[in-house]
């Protein structure tokens, strides 16, 4: 399917954030290992999530939904799959259910679509293999994995991945080896906080996370706040477009995650936050971005893990300010649903933004946006939404491909923007 946008005046209002991808995905699988019943209010209800749901019914796990966002996970002893787990497009929950079911020592087959089929799988098996864990296939899917572990790790979680950290204390748990991650530069610490939350026991001490000794789960009720990630493509917009005021209330404002709203104030932008409180370990707000005069600048590798799917659209916000913005350290972007890194460069460049890939930085310059191209997505998601940003603040529409993929993440992202007045549209294909 292909969509396009088109630049129609100002956006306004409150945009209807779904809740976070990041947290969804830890909702379902953290209650499948807790004892007793896990309530979830808020799930993300996008095809990724839906991946990790049906998963863990294959593992033998009950899992329902019992309205809108609402689900209910029924905890215990996993059991091998009869079938391969196809966990579609997402590296989340292909990364976290192989350690989890490692800890379970159960044995299963993973495999996913074509894109996931080529990101890289090594990250996370290498470490499972030092905890004992067998592997079958090569370094890409399809995988099998089966447990139990016997040996405990020192892992040190370089690049940044939350994913890889996740996946060995998930098969931690299922063991009384000692485990431990450190992380040189942060990633997202939605596990620690959310296991905690279920009653598992961790030490933090400076850059080094280690399972205690308490690792039962007990289920629980979880509140999945708004996802940043998502946010991200409205508080942009806001950001570019003429005249636009837009809000989202309830986001997940974790400094591991707030790095789109920081670049923004860096950048210039007219923006507050309110209303900051914690709801179950994550701190949450209310974020208004006003249009204003933004200007190019520079970020660094160390920044990056704190809005690293967030970079396509921080390069279209780059487009339009004043000036060159050079983000640095995105060698990551290239293994993510597609190169993101060589895709931006090109979409930008063809809706005529000054936009190149320099070895592992994308260099922008920012100036009026031609627009007027149809960009190749390669089925990215992120790749999609940004672009269709990029042609609210374009001077001719912008077309995206294989728009059906944004359903992974955000499938309801048209019927968002809309409400703020945007204008995007479905393209008769030839
Ligand atoms: O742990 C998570 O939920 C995620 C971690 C990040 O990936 P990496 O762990 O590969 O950095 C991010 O890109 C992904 O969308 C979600
Ligand atoms: C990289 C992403 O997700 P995942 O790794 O879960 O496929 C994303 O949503 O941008």
């Amino acid at each position: 399917m292909k969509l396009r946008s088109l630049a129609t005046g100002p956006l306004t209002g409150a945009f209807p954030v779904p809740g976070d991808k990041s947290l969804s995905h830890r909702a379902l699988i953290f209650g499948a290992l807790a004892e007793g019943e896990t309530v979830v209010a808020g799930l993300l209800e996008s095809e990724d999530v839906l991946a990790t749901a049906e998963a863990l019914r294959a593992f033998g796990v009950r899992v329902e939904r019992f309205g809108p966002g609402r689900w209910r996970v029924l905890g215990g002893r996993w059991r091998s799959p009869d079938a391969p787990i196809d966990c579609g497009n997402s590296g989340t929950a292909v990364r976290l259910l192989m350690g989890a079911a490692a800890g379970q020592g159960v044995r299963a087959t993973f495999t996913g679509d074509a894109s996931l089929s080529k990101r890289p799988m090594r990250r996370v098996k290498a470490p499972l293999e030092a905890m004992g864990v067998r592997f079958e296939g090569g370094d890409t899917l399809p995988m099998t994995v089966e447990g139990p572990v016997t040996r405990g790790i020192a892992h040190v979680n370089v690049p940044a991945s939350a994913q890889v950290k996740s996946a060995v204390l998930l098969a931690g748990l299922g063991s009384d080896q000692p485990v431990e991650v450190a992380e040189p530069v942060p990633s997202r610490d939605h596990s620690e906080i959310m296991l905690a939350e279920f009653g598992v026991a961790f030490q933090r001490d400076g850059t080094v996370t280690r399972l205690g000794a308490g690792r039962r789960l007990s289920g629980r009720l979880v509140e999945v706040a708004g996802d940043p990630s998502s946010a991200a493509f409205a508080l942009g917009a806001a950001a570019i477009v003429p005249g636009s005021e837009v809000t989202v209330k309830d986001v997940l404002l974790n400094p591991h995650r707030s790095g789109f709203v920081m670049a923004l104030q860096r950048m210039g932008a007219d923006l507050a936050m309110a209303n900051i409180r914690e709801r179950g370990g994550e701190t949450i707000g209310d974020v208004r971005v006003r249009f204003g005069p933004l200007f190019g600048a520079e970020f660094t590798a160390e920044e990056i893990p704190s809005m690293v799917d967030e970079i396509p659209m921080l390069a279209v916000v780059a487009a339009g300010a004043r000036g060159e913005t050079r983000i640095e350290g995105l060698d990551e972007l290239r293994h993510k649903e597609s190169d993101r890194l060589a895709l931006m460069a090109e979409g930008l460049s063809a809706c005529g933004v000054e936009a190149r890939a320099d070895g592992d930085a994308l260099v922008i310059q920012g100036g009026p946006i031609r627009g007027g191209a149809s960009v190749r997505t390669e089925g990215d998601h992120r790749i999609a939404m940004s672009h269709l940003v990029l042609g609210l603040a374009a001077e001719q529409p912008v077309t995206v491909d294989e728009a059906e993929m944004i359903a992974t993440s955000f499938p309801t992202f048209r019927d968002a923007m809309k409400a703020l007045g945007a204008r995007i549209e479905e393209v008769a294909e030839q």
